[in-house]
């Protein structure tokens, strides 16, 4: 792993943010360098590896993401649980290149941290071309993560196009949230918007009515849909605000996860729902294009 000392210390000279070995918190040998941020409305965990959001917790609450029981943080394999930037394709890729993306693989670099006025907590973490970009992108780029922990969580991407020829481009937050049972949650803020429906392979569009209650094996790609989703389950529910104009639904139900090392028996523990910006959403980015999208994450 990259050796803690590498940071600058400087940018983590602020109140309640500290870089740690994921093996402190989660065991495993060797392990990735982990973004600790602590405030009094918050805490969170970002693995550099990928800006991936392994753990949020409002002050008095309980985890708001699942992060799977067997979680390896090992260089180079995408971490299975929180918040996984599917960048710059999201799915697989029909060249046979990594599934979303190279972002969730890649070593992301902390730019900034700050208190901001209400006490909450703002990191900033950037990915530029290395050799495993430029095998899979080849094109050059800057991403910029912006994290905002405080008694929600904020993302805001940001994702400029420097090559030269126009790109496709497609992305999202694809957030594991911790449920009680997948079977006793509903989702809100889908109703009367279509949906591809990918088992299998399927690609068939229907259209949503009403609140979503899973009951098997669900992979479906929610278009044009409003800023707002709710997850409700017995104990809590979670808000979902962002600027995407998709949301991508899913969870394998128990025979597929079997055959999953990393989710196995705790399939039912999970629900995703991924916002962000694919299938008739995603993007062309011409030369010089900028691509933005934010999502907030609370808890009611
Ligand atoms: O196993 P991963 O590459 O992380 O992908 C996990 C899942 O991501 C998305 O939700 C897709 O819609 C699913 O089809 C896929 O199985």
């Amino acid at each position: 792993m990259t050796s803690l000392s590498a940071f600058d210390s400087r940018l983590t000279d602020v109140d309640g943010v500290s870089i740690i070995s994921s093996s402190t918190v989660f065991g495993g040998e060797g392990g990735l360098p982990l973004l600790a941020v602590e405030n009094a409305q918050g805490k969170a965990l970002i693995a550099l590896q990928g800006a991936h959001l392994v753990s949020f917790v409002p002050a008095g609450g309980e985890d708001v993401f699942w992060l799977s029981p067997k979680v390896a943080f090992t260089e180079g394999k995408a971490i299975r649980g929180g918040i996984p930037l599917c960048l710059p394709w999201f799915g697989g890729h029909p060249d046979g290149k990594p599934a979303h993306g190279f972002a969730r693989i890649s070593q992301w670099q902390l730019a900034a941290a700050e208190t901001v006025a209400d006490g909450a907590t703002r990191v900033t973490l950037v990915l530029e071309p290395s050799d495993l970009s430029q095998k899979l992108w080849g094109e050059d780029f800057r991403a910029e993560l912006v994290v905002t922990v405080g008694s929600a969580l904020t993302l805001d991407l940001r994702f400029e196009h420097r090559g030269r020829t126009p790109v496709a481009f497609s992305q999202a937050f694809h957030t594991y949230f911790a449920v009680d049972d997948v079977r006793q949650s509903t989702i809100g803020g889908l109703d009367g918007t279509t949906f591809i429906n990918t088992v299998g392979g399927a690609n068939t569009r229907h259209a949503q009515s009403g609140a979503l209650q899973l009951a098997g094996p669900t992979d479906r790609v929610y278009v044009n849909v409003p800023a707002v989703q709710t997850i409700t389950t017995p104990s809590r529910t979670i808000r979902i605000d962002s600027t995407t104009q998709s949301a991508v639904v899913w969870n394998p139900w128990a025979e597929s996860a079997a055959n999953m090392a990393d989710i196995g028996d705790a399939w039912s523990q999970y629900l995703c729902v991924e916002r962000g910006d694919v299938f008739d959403n995603a993007a062309e980015l011409a030369p010089g294009a900028s691509y933005r999208a934010t999502m907030t994450l609370s808890v009611d």
